[in-house]
C-alpha cells in the first residue's frame, strides 16, 4: 500500500536488458553510416557504366537505414502492464460504471449474422454486472437478416448468460465456446451443455435457413414488430434508420431464465441515403455514440468489429484497472487490446498476427505515452472521444456517472432518437472533426487515437495471457494485401493530413511515440527503396556489373555486419514473440509481398488522390471463405488464385529474379568464371539467391500446382513477358 492509502490497480514493469539493446542497436547504427560513407565515397564517375544504379543503391540504403532509425523508437523504452482486478472489485464493485460496447458490421454476405452475433453473445455474457452493460449493434448494411440474427441471439442469451456465470464458461462465443471442447465436466454441467448446444444449433438452423432463403418470411416478420421498419426500406443505400431496443435492461421484464436482468441490447442502422458520403466505420461509431448516450450514456465504451469475439470475461475488469486506478487513471483516455485471430495457422503464413508488433513494438510505444487506437478491442471513455481536452485536474467521479437517462416509454424513445443516426444531423456540427471519430481518412481510428494523444491523454496496451479478443484473419493472399493497401495508404494519408505527427504532433506527443507513428505513417513509401533494391541489383548481376564491395575489401564489413546482425536479431525477436523459425520465413515473405505491392498501389492511389483523381474507398475484409480455400489455408499453401494487378506485381518481381540468378549459373557453368564472380558479386548472389528462395511457393504455384488456388495462367503469362522484357532491355539494350 502506497501513500494516503493509495492502492493501485495496476502495475507497469520495463523490459528487462533495455541497456544492452541500446549498445547493440548503436553498433548497428554505426554500420550503416559506414555503408553509406561507402555508397557516397564511392559513387562511379560519369565514364563509368552504373553510375546511376549507384546513386539509386545509395537512395535505397539511405531510406533504408533512416526508417531502421525511426524503428528503433519502438524498442528503446518497452514496457508491459499488469493489473490487479481484486483489487478493483474490493474498492469499487458498488461503484463500477455503466459500459457501452458497440459491434459494427457492414454486409451480412462478407460478414455473416452468424459471426456477427456470436460476438454480440460473447460481449454481452462478460463478467460484469448486466445492468450496467449496454450493447450496441451498428449495421451499415442495413440488413434484416442481420436484424433477425439479433432477435434471435437476444432470445438466446436469456439461457446462454446464465449458463456461462454459472460455469464460468470461456470463450463466451457459443460457437467457440462449442468446439473449444469444454473442459470434462460433471454429470449435470454436461446434460446442461448438451441441452445449451441444442438450443444454439436450432437457433443456427433457422438463421442459415433464412439466410439460403436470402430474406425473411412472412412468418418470421410476424415475430417482431421491428421487421416492419424495412417496409419502407429501397437499399442498404438508401433507407430510413431502424433503430430497435431489443432488450431494454431497464425493462423489469427482460429477465434472463434465472430472472437476473439483462444486458440492454440494440439494432441501429443508421439512415443511408445516395447522396450522403457515409464516412465508413467512423460515422456508424458517431452515430452509435449519440444514440447509445441516450439510452445507456455509459462513461466507457468498448467497440469491437463484428469479427472480434471476446475470448476473456475478464476484459472489461481488466481494463477498469487502469481508467479507476486513483493516481493514474485520470490520464488514460483509452485502453487497447492486441489484435489477434482465432484462425492463425502454426506458421501464420501471411504474416497476419503481426507478432512483433504485438509483443514489442506496442510496449515501445506504451512506454512513450501509449500505443494506438487500432479500431478494435480498444476502451475508451466516452468523453475523450467526444472531444474533450486533457487537464490534470480534472477526476472522474465514476459514482455520479452512472445516472442512467430517465426511462420512457420504448416506442417513444426509438422514435425521437432516430434523428441522431440520420444523414443530416451531422451538417453544421464538428462531429467528425472535433468530436468523434475522424472522418475523412481510411484508418480512422488510427487517425482518431492520434488527436486524443495530441490533446495530452495517455493510452494504454494491454496484452494479458488469456487473448482479449479473437478476430477472423485474411485466408488469400489477395485479401491480405488488400488490406494492407488500405492501412498503408490511411497511414500515408495520416501523414499528409491536418493532424499529422510531423507537424500536429510535434510538441505534443513524445518524440518517441511521434516517431512510432511516422514509422507506420511511411509505411507505403517504402515501396520505393524495396523495389529498387529487387530489382536492380539482380539485374546488374545478370550482365556481371557488382553494385557491393568485393569480399575481400574492408567495407564488406559493415554490410556484411548490418544485414547479418539486423537479422539474426529480427529472428530471435520473433521466436521470443512465440513465433516459428518457418512463421519468420513467411513473415519476410509477406513483408516483401506488402512493400512491392499493397504499398506501392497505396503510394501511388495517395498521390492520384492529392491531385484529385481518386477517392478513397473502404473494401470490407471478407470473414467467410469457400471450403476449398479454407482447407488450403490450413495446409499453408498460398492462395493466388485471383488475377490482381498486385499479383502480378508479386509474380513479375519473382520472374525476373528467377531469370537473373538461372543467367548466373548459365553463366558460371559454361564459362567458368565462378569464383570470379563469388569473389566481386558475393552480396548481389546472395541477395538475389534470397530472393529466389523466398519465392518458391509462388514458382510452385505457377509451374506445378494444379488445385485453383495455383497462379492464374494470365498471371504467369504477363508476368514472364514483362521479366524477360526487362532482362533483354537491360543486357542488350542499357
Ligand atoms: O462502411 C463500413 C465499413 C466497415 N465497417 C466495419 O468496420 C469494421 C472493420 O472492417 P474490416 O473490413 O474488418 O477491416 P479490418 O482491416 O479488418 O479492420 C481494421 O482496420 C480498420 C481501418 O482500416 C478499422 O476500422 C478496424 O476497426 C480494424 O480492425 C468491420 O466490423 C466492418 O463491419 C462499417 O461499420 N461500415
Ligand atoms: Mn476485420
Amino acid at each position: 500500500m502506497g501513500r494516503d492509502g493509495y492502492v493501485p490497480l495496476f502495475e507497469t514493469k520495463r523490459a528487462k536488458g533495455r541497456i544492452i539493446y541500446r549498445f547493440f542497436s548503436a553498433s548497428i547504427f554505426v554500420g550503416i553510416v559506414l555503408i553509406w560513407v561507402y555508397r557516397a565515397s564511392h559513387i562511379p564517375s560519369s565514364r563509368d557504366d552504373g553510375r546511376l544504379g549507384w546513386i539509386g543503391m545509395l537512395g535505397a540504403e539511405l531510406w533504408f537505414g533512416l526508417y531502421w532509425v525511426l524503428t528503433q523508437s519502438q524498442r528503446w523504452n518497452r514496457i508491459y502492464r499488469y493489473t490487479f482486478k481484486d483489487r478493483l472489485s474490493q474498492r469499487y464493485e458498488n461503484e463500477l460504471p455503466g459500459v457501452d460496447i458497440f459491434v459494427c458490421t457492414a454486409d451480412p454476405i462478407i460478414e455473416p449474422p452468424m459471426v456477427v452475433i456470436n460476438t454480440v453473445l460473447s460481449v454481452m455474457a462478460y463478467e460484469y454486472p448486466s445492468e450496467k452493460l449496454s450493447v450496441y449493434l451498428s449495421d451499415d448494411g442495413g440488413s434484416d437478416l442481420t436484424f433477425y440474427a439479433l432477435l434471435e441471439a437476444s432470445r438466446f442469451s436469456k439461457h446462454w448468460i446464465p449458463y456461462c456465470k454459472k460455469y464460468k464458461a470461456e470463450p463466451r462465443s457459443p460457437a467457440a465456446y462449442f468446439v473449444s471442447d469444454p473442459d470434462q465436466c460433471d454429470a449435470n454441467h454436461a446434460k446442461h451443455l448438451a441441452s445449451i448446444k441444442k438450443l444454439y444449433e436450432d437457433m443456427e438452423r433457422r438463421i442459415e435457413t433464412a439466410m439460403k432463403l436470402g430474406r425473411i418470411s412472412e412468418e418470421v416478420k410476424l415475430e417482431h414488430k421491428g421487421f416492419s421498419q424495412w417496409d419502407s426500406y429501397s437499399s442498404r443505400r438508401d433507407h430510413d434508420t431502424i433503430l430497435q431496443l431489443l432488450i431494454d435492461g431497464r425493462d423489469p421484464n427482460s429477465k434472463d431464465i434465472k430472472g437476473c436482468t439483462l444486458p440492454t441490447l440494440v439494432y441501429l442502422a443508421r439512415e443511408k441515403r445516395p447522396q450522403h458520403h457515409h464516412n465508413f466505420k467512423a460515422g456508424a461509431m458517431n452515430a452509435l455514440i449519440r444514440v447509445s448516450s441516450e439510452i445507456s450514456n455509459g462513461p466507457i465504451i468498448l467497440n469491437v468489429d463484428c469479427d472480434m469475439y471476446s475470448n476473456n470475461s475478464d476484459s472489461i475488469r481488466d481494463a477498469l484497472c487502469f481508467f479507476m486506478d486513483d493516481e493514474k487513471g485520470h490520464e488514460v483516455a483509452f485502453v487497447q487490446f492486441p489484435q489477434n485471430f482465432h484462425n492463425i495457422t502454426k506458421n501464420d503464413l501471411y504474416g497476419s498476427l503481426l507478432r512483433v508488433i504485438g509483443e514489442v513494438e506496442f510496449p515501445g510505444l506504451d512506454g512513450h505515452g501509449g500505443p494506438f487506437y487500432i479500431g478494435t478491442g480498444c476502451f475508451h471513455r466516452r468523453d475523450t472521444l467526444c472531444g474533450r481536452k486533457f487537464s490534470s485536474k480534472a477526476r472522474i467521479e465514476w459514482k455520479h456517472k452512472n445516472d442512467r437517462k430517465t426511462a420512457k416509454i420504448v416506442d417513444d424513445l426509438e422514435e425521437s432518437l432516430k434523428g441522431l443516426a440520420s444523414c443530416t444531423y451531422e451538417k453544421n456540427t464538428q462531429w467528425g472533426n472535433e468530436m468523434g471519430l475522424k472522418y475523412g481518412c481510411p484508418v480512422e481510428d488510427v487517425i482518431t487515437g492520434l488527436s486524443i494523444q495530441c490533446q495530452g491523454w495517455k493510452s494504454v496496451y494491454f496484452n494479458p495471457p488469456r487473448m482479449g479478443f479473437l478476430g477472423i484473419a485474411a485466408t488469400t493472399l489477395d485479401q491480405s494485401l488488400v488490406q494492407h493497401k488500405r492501412w498503408s495508404e490511411g497511414d500515408l494519408q495520416i501523414l499528409l493530413s491536418k493532424y499529422s505527427p510531423a507537424w500536429y504532433g510535434l510538441g505534443r506527443i513524445h518524440p518517441g511515440l511521434l516517431l512510432g507513428y511516422l514509422t507506420y505513417c511511411l509505411w507505403a513509401p517504402n515501396c520505393l527503396a524495396t523495389l529498387y533494391y529487387a530489382i536492380i541489383p539482380s539485374l546488374y548481376l545478370l550482365r556481371g556489373m557488382p553494385l557491393f564491395p568485393q569480399v575481400s575489401c574492408p567495407w564488406f564489413l559493415p554490410f556484411v555486419y548490418v544485414v547479418a546482425v539486423k537479422y539474426i536479431y529480427s529472428f530471435g525477436e520473433f521466436l521470443w514473440s512465440g513465433g516459428t523459425a518457418l512463421g519468420w520465413w513467411n513473415e519476410q515473405r509477406i513483408w516483401l509481398y506488402k512493400r512491392t505491392s499493397s504499398y506501392l498501389f497505396a503510394f501511388v492511389d495517395t498521390i492520384l488522390r492529392l491531385l484529385g483523381f481518386s477517392d478513397t474507398g473502404f473494401i470490407i475484409s471478407a470473414k467467410v471463405s469457400e471450403q476449398e480455400v479454407s482447407q488450403r489455408y490450413e495446409q499453408e499453401m498460398m492462395e493466388f488464385g485471383s488475377s490482381s494487378p498486385m499479383v502480378t506485381i508479386l509474380s513479375s518481381l519473382a520472374m525476373l529474379n528467377l531469370f537473373c540468378f538461372v543467367g548466373l549459373v548459365k553463366k558460371v557453368v559454361m564459362t567458368q568464371v565462378g569464383i570470379r564472380v563469388y569473389e566481386t558479386m558475393a552480396l548481389q548472389i546472395l541477395l538475389c539467391g534470397v530472393l529466389v528462395a523466398i519465392n518458391l511457393p509462388l514458382y510452385n504455384a505457377i509451374f506445378l500446382r494444379k488445385d485453383n488456388g495455383k497462379m492464374p495462367s494470365s498471371v504467369t503469362f504477363k508476368s514472364v513477358s514483362f521479366a524477360l522484357f526487362a532482362c533483354t532491355c537491360f543486357t542488350y539494350l542499357y
